[in-house]
């Protein structure tokens, strides 16, 4: 695999990663654009072509769509020339739990988390044996905190911080970079197609500015690159909590003040 190797990005038909396309086709790497949206995708990839003459591939597929996402798999799997997936396609929901239906938070979880995860899964074996590569998986700082109110898109934010975390744990010794990117409010079509009106969002990020922090953290080799966050002791200081919460879990016994409950 070479510096430049060819970078998969999913969800590169608007917004993120649109940007995320364009940006690593300026410096230089070759492509494959993943998307439902076939007219949108060409469009971009054939501009791209031509302002930065590097190669593009478009693969239609439908990530919440059991032989698409094997599709996309198959293609990372057997591409070598693939050295950097970005997990980005995702979706947000409006309304509160009990307003939303159960096919649209299954769909919501089947590409937020299960397409993500499984791509990763799809490409990590061949850059773990390679010894280089980077997985790229754009959470949100909605996972972080319920509080945010958007309980289901949230937990799946979360799931995208753990996951990434934790492959960053094993396999960065093999030499495969992960990096989470964590956005907040960002000006893509996202907001409009869940339904959610931008009006009440005081502070919206212009998706340029915040593709190019987040590639600053790629290049820095963080491991979780927060764009908004402009004092990151705080995000020191919430690991090193959790770090410090580790110690005491450790426990054979439960806590003192669970063990009266047997003896009634
Ligand atoms: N914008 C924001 O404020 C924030 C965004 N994020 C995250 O950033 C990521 C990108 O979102 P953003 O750029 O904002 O939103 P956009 O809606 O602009 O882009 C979403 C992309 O995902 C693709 N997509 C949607 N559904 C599917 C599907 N079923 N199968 C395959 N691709 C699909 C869309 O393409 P198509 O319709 O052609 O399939 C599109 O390319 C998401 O994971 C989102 O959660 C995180 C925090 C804040
Ligand atoms: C895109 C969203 O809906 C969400 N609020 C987020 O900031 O991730």
């Amino acid at each position: 695999m070479t510096q430049l190797s060819t970078v998969l990005i999913t969800g590169a038909s608007s917004g993120i990663g649109a940007v995320y396309a364009e940006r690593f086709a300026q410096r230089g790497h070759d492509l494959v654009l993943v998307a439902r949206d076939g007219a949108r995708l060409e469009s971009l990839a054939s501009r791209l072509r031509t302002e930065h003459g590097v190669a593009v591939d478009i693969l239609r597929a439908d990530l919440t769509q059991a032989d698409d996402i094997r599709l996309v798999e198959a293609r990372l799997r057997d591409d070598a020339s693939i050295g950097v997936l970005i997990n980005n396609a995702g979706i947000a929901q409006s309304g509160s739990f009990v307003e939303q239906t159960g096919d649209a938070i299954e769909r919501l979880i089947t590409l937020n988390t299960t397409a993500l995860a499984r791509l990763a899964n799809a490409i990590a074996p061949r850059l773990a044996q390679a010894g280089e590569g980077s997985i790229v998986n754009i959470g949100s700082v909605v996972g972080l905190a319920p509080e945010l109110g958007m309980t289901v898109y949230g937990a799946s934010k979360a799931f995208v911080l753990f996951l990434s975390q934790g492959l960053s744990l094993e396999l960065n010794p093999k030499g495969v970079y992960v990096q989470a990117v964590l956005p907040a409010a960002t000006r893509t079509e996202i907001w409009e197609r869940a339904g959610i009106d931008t009006n009440a969002i005081p502070e919206m990020m212009d998706v340029n500015e915040l593709v190019d922090a987040a590639l600053g953290g790629f290049d820095k080799r963080e491991p979780v690159t927060i764009p908004p966050l402009h004092d990151d002791s705080a995000w020191g200081t919430l690991q090193a909590a959790r770090q410090a919460l580790l110690g005491g879990i450790k426990q054979s016994h439960a806590a003192e003040r669970y063990r009266s409950v047997g003896a009634h």
